[in-house]
């Protein structure tokens, strides 16, 4: 985490820190990762977790508050509906779609509020080359999330920390940290285009432990000239 903050200077001194927290492996690891940071680097940030319950029956906002309070963590929960929303008849588009699109306006909304103008995310390595693909699949475009995107002319600046982080790393630091990971209960999960990506590049992995360095190299070395016009 710590190369990539560098490569991209992501925090500065005073820095208001809002970090999504979903209440899966990946936040969770970011969240604690931070605050680890926090107390040995001479760089003065705050953190400011903010869970945006989606509204399902049975969704990890116990288990986060509890694990916050353990951690002597201050976290803000902003109950929704989108979940079941987006799986009613009222919407006619994609669920995912709609869902993650309000999630991610109210997150942006509760972190400016909180006068925070950074909002780091969990997206991890292996996320940024399933979204290339995805992005390629279905939206017939080369590209994919980056590690420090600013919006709305610099207001909030989305960061990334775990962008170079493995996610199998970040599941084996989940176990032995032993974060609560409850199952998830949207009615969609492991039924997204990025789990059937997911799924595409894990067999090429398997057949060849290089592919997935030289994918991740690629973004880096893009040669424009041998692409078609
Ligand atoms: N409900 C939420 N509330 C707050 N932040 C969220 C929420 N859902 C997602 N995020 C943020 O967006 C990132 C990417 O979202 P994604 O849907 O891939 O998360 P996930 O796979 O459910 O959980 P995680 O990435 O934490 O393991 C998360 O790591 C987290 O920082």
């Amino acid at each position: 985490m710590g190369k990539a903050l560098h490569a991209y200077s992501m925090i500065q001194d005073g820095d208001r820190i809002a970090v999504g927290l979903s209440g899966g492996k990946d936040s969770w690891a970011l969240m604690w990762l931070l605050a680890e940071r926090q107390t040995r680097v001479p760089v003065r940030y705050s953190l400011h977790p903010i869970h945006i319950d989606p509204g399902f029956e049975g969704g990890p906002s116990g288990a986060i508050e509890a694990f916050c309070r353990r951690m002597g963590w201050t976290v803000h929960i902003e109950r929704t509906d989108f979940g079941p929303v987006a799986h009613s008849d009222v919407n006619r588009e994609n669920p995912c779609f709609l869902c993650a699109r309000n999630r991610r306006r109210r997150l942006f909304e509760a972190a400016d509020r909180m006068g925070c103008r950074k909002l780091a995310l969990g997206h991890n390595k292996d996320d940024l080359i399933e979204t290339l693909f995805i992005n390629m699949f279905y939206a017939g475009e080369i590209s994919t999330m980056m590690a420090h995107q600013p919006f709305f002319d610099g207001r909030i600046t989305v960061i990334r920390p775990l962008a170079y982080t493995d996610e199998a790393h970040l599941e084996r630091f989940a176990r032995i940290m032993q974060f609560p990971v409850p199952p998830n209960p949207c009615p969609s999960a492991g039924r997204s285009k990025r789990a059937a990506v997911k799924d595409m590049l894990r067999r090429l992995y398997a057949d060849n432990r290089k592919i997935k360095g030289n994918i991740f190299r690629s973004m880096r070395h893009v040669r424009a000239e041998y692409l078609p016009r």
